[in-house]
């Protein structure tokens, strides 16, 4: 099995990037676990209350359970990997079964501040954007995708998005094995990430 890590900021692509690099993979070789699948559950919490946790900084990422499923996945085991509501703050009562696969792909924000999940990566990137762009991009995201309106994007840019970054985000491209600089589309990255994956399978 190849475990791959992508961190990044928000809005750097990652998902994209994540999309283009399986694209070209048989499904039934990869699997995908996406970090925010893992914010911590909230139920002891009302809405209100959970509009105001600070969603980029780790203590909101439950480190324990990622470890715990791809030590599974790596073990063979099948997983119910969570899936999380952005409109509600908190995860649905859904789960998603997630089968072990050939490539492992792991994506999130804040992956590489755990040493344990760090350690489980075989292979580590971090995809780039400037500042401006990953800004741009969630602030259309999130009205078009997450029903938020400007207000509360611009907010909580100020307030946690911009702080969070510089402090936990930004210092853990230095574990990167690769950056991948995203302010336009990188195919050849892509490619290269591509023929890393056929030759270590
Ligand atoms: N290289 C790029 N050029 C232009 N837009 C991009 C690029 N990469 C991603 N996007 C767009 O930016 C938004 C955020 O990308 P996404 O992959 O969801 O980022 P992340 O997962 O890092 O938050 C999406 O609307 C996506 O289509
Ligand atoms: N309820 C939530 C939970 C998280 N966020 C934001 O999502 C960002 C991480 O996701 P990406 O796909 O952009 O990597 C993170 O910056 C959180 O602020 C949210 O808005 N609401």
């Amino acid at each position: 099995m190849l475990i791959i890590g992508i961190a990044g900021g928000t809005g750097s692509g990652k998902t994209t990037v994540v999309n283009q690099i399986i694209n070209q993979l048989p499904a039934d070789e990869v699997c995908v676990i996406s970090q925010d699948s893992y914010y911590k559950e909230t139920n002891n919490l009302s809405y209100e209350e959970r509009t105001k946790i600070n969603f980029d900084h780790p203590r909101a990422i439950d480190f324990d359970l990622i470890v715990k499923h791809l030590t599974a996945l790596k073990n063979g085991e099948i997983i119910e990997q969570p899936v999380y509501s952005f409109v509600t703050h908190n995860r649905t009562k859904d789960t998603v079964k997630t089968h072990p696969r050939k490539v492992v792909i792991v994506e999130g924000i804040l992956i590489f501040n755990s040493e344990a999940l760090r350690n489980l990566f075989d292979i580590k990137i971090f995809v780039h954007a400037d500042t401006d762009e990953r800004l741009i991009r969630r602030v259309r995201r999130d009205i078009t995708e997450r029903g938020r309106d400007i207000d509360e994007v611009l907010n909580r840019y100020q307030d946690t998005l911009k702080p969070m970054h510089q402090q936990f985000i930004e210092p853990t491209k230095n574990f990167a094995d690769l950056i991948i600089p995203n302010d336009r589309f990188n195919t050849v990255a892509i490619d290269i990430v591509r023929t890393v994956i056929n030759e270590r399978l």
